[in-house]
This record gives C-alpha cells, structure tokens and sequence, in this order.
C-alpha cells in the first residue's frame, strides 16, 4: 500500500497494492501490520459499516462528541466526494476541510482521524460505501453540522439541492458546534 498525505496532515489517502489478472483482481483492503509499518500509527478498529446510497445523496458532516470515532472510508461501487473537516481546536487546521474523490475505479481509501466531521456526497447512479471505525456507534454522542455551512465553505461538486437524512437537513452550524 502507498500513504499520500492531502492538505491536513493527518488525513491520509491510501492506495492499496491491486494484484489484476484475467479473472479480475485480488487486494488486501485491510492488514493490521502494514497499516502500522505505513501510517505508524497503533490503531484498533472496533466496527465495519457499509452503507448505499443513490446519486446525489450527502451523508454529514457526522461526528462524535467524547467518543470520537477515527474512520477508514472506500467505495466498492460507484464514487462519491469524501470530505473530512478537522475539529481540534489545538490543530493548525481547525476548521479546514479537504476532500478527495474515492471510487471503485482508484479504489482509494481515505484515513479520518478522530477530532474530525465526516461526510460525502455520490457522485455515481449508486455508491456502496465501506468504512471501517476505531469506536462504536454511540448516538447519544453523535452531532452532525450542515454540510453547506457558510463559515467551512466546503466545495461540494453539486448543482442544486443534495437528498439529505431529516437529521441531516437539521445539522448545525460549525461557530457553535462542540468540537475537540
Ligand atoms: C452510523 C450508524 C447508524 N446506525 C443506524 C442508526 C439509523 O437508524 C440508521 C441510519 O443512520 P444514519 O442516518 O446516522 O447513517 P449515516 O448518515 O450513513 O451515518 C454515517 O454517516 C457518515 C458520513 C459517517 O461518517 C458515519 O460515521 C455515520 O455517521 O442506522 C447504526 O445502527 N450504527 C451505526 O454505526
């Protein structure tokens, strides 16, 4: 597997090593040795998610407040627009976003620490997103900010409205938000 680093240091976008012949391809999506050796970092997932969506939905910008969750994201089908906004206030990054586009097609990963809100859009018919997570779902700690917050400016590759949870439709603004 190959790190690049994006624009906040600690968001990493990671390419794994994809083994093709004419059945197809074969690709380690997940190994705990070369994650440490690569990132070296100690990291311990306690959770798979895997959710679907159709084109045009936005999922975000999710978080959890004393339970931050670190998540490792990919697309198996389709491709969205990932975003990752950094929610330390000690970082020098606080309130930036950067954003990738991650797909079946460059099987990219994207690593969003915790101290982040997450979110993403679909950019494909369907998007089958898989992510794995260092804590577990713990809603009464989840918070989410509207993801068309006017102070993080986030450049969604979006014309018009996006198809968003009635939770979503409610999030709040990042100057009040609780952050880390
Ligand atoms: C996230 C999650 C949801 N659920 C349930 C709650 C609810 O009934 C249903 C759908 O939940 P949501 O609408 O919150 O799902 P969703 O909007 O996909 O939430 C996810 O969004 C992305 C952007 C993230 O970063 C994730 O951490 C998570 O917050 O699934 C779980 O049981 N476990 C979980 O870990």
């Amino acid at each position: 597997m190959r790190t690049l680093r994006t624009s906040i240091a600690d968001v990493l976008l990671i390419e794994p090593r994809v083994f093709g012949d004419v059945r197809g391809f074969f690709l380690e999506s997940f190994n705990q040795r070369g994650w440490e050796e690569a990132t070296g970092l100690q990291t311990r997932f306690v959770q798979d998610n895997h959710s679907r969506s159709v084109r045009g939905t936005l999922r975000g910008l999710h978080y959890q407040v004393h339970r931050p969750q670190g998540k490792l994201v990919r697309v198996v089908s389709g491709e969205v627009f990932d975003v990752a906004v950094d929610l330390r206030r000690s970082s020098p990054d606080f309130g930036k976003w950067v954003g990738a586009h991650l797909s079946a097609e460059n099987m990219r990963q994207m690593w969003i620490p915790e101290g982040f809100a997450h979110g993403f859009l679909v950019l494909s018919e369907v998007a089958d997103f898989l992510y794995k997570a260092t804590d577990y779902y713990c809603p009464e700690h989840e918070r989410c900010i509207a993801w068309n917050d006017p102070d993080l400016g986030i450049e969604w590759p979006i014309e018009g409205q996006p198809l968003v949870s009635a939770k979503d439709a409610a999030g709040g603004s990042f100057r009040i938000a609780e952050t880390y």
